[in-house]
C-alpha cells in the first residue's frame, strides 16, 4: 500500500498541523502523521494544560484576597482531581475541533510513528508514503539529568499526568516550565520548592524584571533555593523521595520531584540518514530562512529547529512556508524571527519583547541607551493586606529612542504584551508612545506615561 501527497507534516503539533491546513487550503493535497495525541506538546501537555493550571491558581490567589473585597467566604477544599478532569475533557474537544478542521480542508490525519525511507518517502505502520514536499515537525521532549535516582523524579508530561495533588514538591530549573509549574503547585497549596543552579531563575530575562520575580516569590512565600543542584535522589521505603544537593542540603519527605531543565529534539529515530537530512551536534535541525534543510523538498519547522520554542513560532514558521510551495502570490514567504513577545505564566506574569537593558548597553553602548521604569501597585492589590508591586520597563535607543525593548511583570502583563509588540515591530519610539493617550485606570497606562 502507498500513498502520495503534494504535502506531508511529520508531527501534528502545532506547526505540523498549521503547515498541512495551510497547504490544503492552497489547492495542495495534505497529510500529516501524528504517533500520538494530535495538537502535539502544546494542545496535551504545554501551553493549554499549563494555562487552564494557572486559572486555577489565579483563583485560588483571588480567594485568598476576597475578604479585603468584602467576601466572607469558607474554602472547604480543593480538589485537584476534579481540575485535572475538566482540563482535558476541554483538551478533547481540541482533538474534536481540529478533526473537524482537517475534514473541512481535506487534510488526512495518519495516525502512527513516521520513519524515513529516502528523501522523499517515510513509513507509517508499515506504509510507505511518499510526498512532494516533507516538513519535520516532530517537536522535543523534556530531558532528565544523568545522576543516580534520576528516574524517581518526573517532567512535565508527568506533571500533566498527576491525578492527586502533591503535598510537597521540588521543581529543578530555571526556564519557563520550572517557573509556571512552581507557581501554579504552590499558588494550590502544595509545599513548593524551586532549585535552581545559579542565583535566579529566568537569568536571560531583564534583571529589573527578575529581581521583582524574586520579591513576588519572597512576599508569597515560595520556597526559592538558588545555588542548590541535584546530585542523587532515593527512594526511602515509605515511597517519599529524599533529594540531595552538592551544596550539602538535603530535602526530605519529597512526594514529587519535577525535572523541568530544558528540552531536546525529537529526531533520533526518525531515520534521518536514509533522507541525508542533517542536525546539529544537539539533534536539532538547522534550516535556513525558508525553512529549507540541507535536502531539497525537506523542510524543518518549530521546535525541531532550535528556534525559539513557541507555538506561534511553529504556527507563522509552517502557514509561511505552505504560502511559500503552493501560493504563486507569495514567493518569497518566510517567517521574521525577530522581535518575538514571549510571556510567561508565573505569578504575576511576565511579559518581554526585545532587548534586555544589558543587551541594548552591549549593542548601542551605554550612552546611546535610555531606560524608563516603573514601580507600582496594580489597583487589583491596593486594597487587599497583600500589597505587590508590578513592575514596567522601556528599553530605548539612539537620538529618537526607538523602544527596543519592553519587560513587564505585573497582573495582567500577559493581555498587555500583544498590543505593544505590534508598536514596536513597526518601530515605535518613545515618543510615539508618548503620544497615545492613556486607558485609565490599567496597568498598561504606565506604558504610555513613563518619564
Ligand atoms: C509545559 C510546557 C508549556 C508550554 N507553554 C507554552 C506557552 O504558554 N506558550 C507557547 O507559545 N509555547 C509554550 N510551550 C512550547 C510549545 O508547546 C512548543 O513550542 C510547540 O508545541 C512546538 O510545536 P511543534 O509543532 O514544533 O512541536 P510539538 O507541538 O511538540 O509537536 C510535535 C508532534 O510530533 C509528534 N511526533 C514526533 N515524532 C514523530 C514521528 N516520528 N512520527 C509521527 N509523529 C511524531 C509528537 O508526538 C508531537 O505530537 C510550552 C511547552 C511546554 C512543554
Ligand atoms: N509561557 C511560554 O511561552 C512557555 C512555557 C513553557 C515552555 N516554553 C518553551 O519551552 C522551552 C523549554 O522550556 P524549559 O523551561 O524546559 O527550558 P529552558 O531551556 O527555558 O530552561 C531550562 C533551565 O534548566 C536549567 N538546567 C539545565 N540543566 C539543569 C540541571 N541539571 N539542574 C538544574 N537546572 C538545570 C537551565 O539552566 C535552564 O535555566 C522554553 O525555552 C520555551 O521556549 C514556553
Amino acid at each position: 500500500m502507498s500513498r502520495h501527497f503534494n504535502y506531508l507534516a511529520i508531527g501534528a503539533g502545532s506547526g505540523g498541523i498549521a503547515g498541512a491546513n495551510r497547504a490544503a487550503q492552497r489547492g495542495a493535497s495534505a497529510a500529516v502523521i501524528e504517533a500520538k495525541a494530535v495538537g502535539g506538546t502544546c494542545v496535551n501537555v504545554g501551553c493549554v494544560p499549563k494555562k487552564v493550571m494557572w486559572y486555577g491558581a489565579h483563583i485560588a490567589e483571588a480567594l485568598k484576597y476576597s475578604p479585603d473585597y468584602g467576601f466572607d467566604v469558607t474554602q472547604n477544599s480543593f480538589n485537584w482531581s476534579t481540575l485535572v478532569k475538566n482540563r482535558e475533557a476541554y483538551i478533547q474537544r481540541i482533538h474534536a475541533s481540529y478533526q473537524k478542521g482537517f475534514d473541512a480542508n481535506g487534510v488526512t490525519l495518519i495516525q502512527g510513528f513516521a520513519r524515513f525511507v529516502d528523501a522523499h518517502t517515510v513509513e507509517v505502520n508499515g506504509e510507505r508514503i511518499t510526498a512532494d514536499h516533507i516538513t519535520i515537525a516532530t517537536g522535543g521532549r523534556p530531558s532528565r539529568p544523568q545522576i543516580p535516582g534520576s528516574e524517581h523524579g518526573i517532567d512535565s508530561d508527568g506533571f500533566f499526568a498527576l491525578t492527586t495533588q502533591p503535598k510537597k514538591a521540588l521543581v529543578i530549573g530555571a526556564g519557563y516550565i520550572a517557573v509556571e509549574i512552581a507557581g501554579v503547585l504552590h499558588a494550590l497549596g502544595t509545599d513548593t520548592h524551586l532549585l535552581v543552579r545559579k542565583d535566579r531563575p529566568l537569568r536571560n530575562f531583564d534583571s529589573d524584571i527578575t529581581d521583582m520575580l524574586l520579591e513576588r516569590m519572597a512576599q508569597d512565600k515560595l520556597n526559592l533555593h538558588s545555588h542548590t543542584e541535584v546530585s542523587r535522589v532515593e527512594k526511602t521505603a515509605a515511597g517519599t523521595l529524599t533529594v540531595y544537593c552538592s551544596s550539602g542540603s538535603v530535602f526530605n519527605d519529597v512526594d514529587c520531584l519535577i525535572w523541568a531543565i530544558g528540552r531536546e529534539p525529537a529526531t533520533d529515530k526518525l531515520n534521518l540518514v536514509s533522507a541525508g537530512v542533517q542536525t546539529d551536534e544537539q539533534g536539532f535541525i538547522r534550516t535556513d530562512k525558508y525553512q529549507n534543510t540541507n535536502v531539497k523538498g525537506i523542510y524543518a519547522v518549530g521546535d525541531i529547529t532550535g528556534e525559539a520554542q513557541l507555538t506561534p513560532v511553529a504556527v507563522k514558521a509552517a502557514r509561511l512556508l505552505a504560502e511559500r510551495l503552493f501560493n504563486p502570490a507569495m514567493p518569497d514567504a518566510h517567517m521574521d524571527y525577530s522581535l518575538i513577545p514571549t510571556v510567561v505564566f508565573s505569578h504575576p506574569p511576565i511579559g518581554t519583547i526585545g532587548l534586555t537593558e544589558a543587551e541594548a548597553v552591549a549593542q548601542y553602548g551605554a550612552a546611546n541607551v535610555k531606560v524608563y521604569r516603573s514601580n507600582f501597585a496594580a489597583m487589583y492589590n491596593a486594597i487587599t493586606a497583600h500589597r505587590a508591586l508590578s513592575r514596567f520597563k522601556l528599553v530605548c535607543a539612539g537620538a529618537d529612542e526607538k523602544v527596543v525593548g519592553l519587560h513587564g511583570i505585573g497582573e495582567g502583563m500577559d493581555e498587555v504584551l500583544q498590543g505593544f509588540a505590534v508598536a514596536i515591530k513597526m518601530g515605535a519610539t518613545k515618543a510615539d508612545f508618548d503620544n497615545t493617550v492613556a486607558l485609565h485606570p490599567t496597568s498598561a497606562e504606565e506604558f504610555v506615561t513613563l518619564r
